[in-house]
């Protein structure tokens, strides 16, 4: 039963997001997408590759990437070219966050630069949300934290204990730049860490708090 929910939940966010982009490109030339990695967008990149849209003039970025070369198992670009980056919509413009620095701190400020020149404000922004109220890679347990929710800047380098590869994630205030905001979590634990987090105000303690004082359109499935 929850497979289907979550089938039909991808689709109603796809179709959500579709819409977004082509309100906004009725009016401007190019429209920007901030997607998350992990594993609960897959069902949604398949079903947002499949809407009609012009593509062409659609920029998608991540917005987080882990430190890894674009071919690597744990590569959110990997997992947006194999599920979202197909057919028409391989025409989208895909910006990477990762560069050939051996680390994210080598690499921040080009990113940076890069992500800073896209379509902003995004027409959209779809978070995930880990166990521990992380979105993006703005982790509870990252010494970066309270630089990646205050700087100005568009991208930070992360680290956390709790993860095996050195991160870079767009700043609270990047991630912000957004016309609409969706967030895509599935499962008991995280409809209980959400409510939890709406209950609290703290966002050093879960970071995902920093993303429920704006619109947010929870997508949720058991
Ligand atoms: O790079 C990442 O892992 C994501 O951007 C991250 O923020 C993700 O949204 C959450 O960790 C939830 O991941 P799942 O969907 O796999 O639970």
């Amino acid at each position: 039963m929850s497979e289907l929910c979550r089938e039909r939940l991808a689709t109603q966010l796809a179709e959500a997001v579709a819409e977004a982009l082509r309100q906004d490109l009725a009016s401007q030339e190019r429209a920007l997408l901030v997607v998350s990695g992990g594993s609960t967008p897959v069902p949604f990149f398949q079903a947002l590759a499949a809407c009609e849209l012009p593509w062409s003039r659609v920029e998608v970025t991540l917005a987080d990437e882990r430190w890894v070369p674009p071919a690597h198992a744990d590569s959110n670009a990997r997992l947006v070219g194999e599920h979202l980056l197909k057919g028409p919509a391989a025409a989208a413009s895909f910006v990477p966050l990762t560069t050939d620095d051996a680390t994210p701190e080598q690499g921040a400020e080009v990113v940076a630069e890069r992500v800073a020149g896209l379509a902003w404000p995004a027409s959209a922004v779809v978070l995930g949300m880990g166990g521990d109220g992380h979105t993006a890679s703005l982790f509870p347990d990252s010494r970066e934290l309270a630089l990646a929710l205050s700087t100005a800047e568009a991208a930070v380098a992360v680290r956390a204990r709790s993860q095996s590869q050195p991160r870079l994630t767009l700043s609270a205030d990047r991630l912000h730049r957004s016309r609409r905001h969706f967030l895509h979590i599935t499962g008991g634990d995280k409809r209980d860490m959400l409510v939890r987090a709406l209950s609290g105000d703290d966002v050093r303690e879960l970071p995902i708090r920093a993303f429920l004082s704006c619109p947010l359109a929870i997508y949720w499935a058991p």
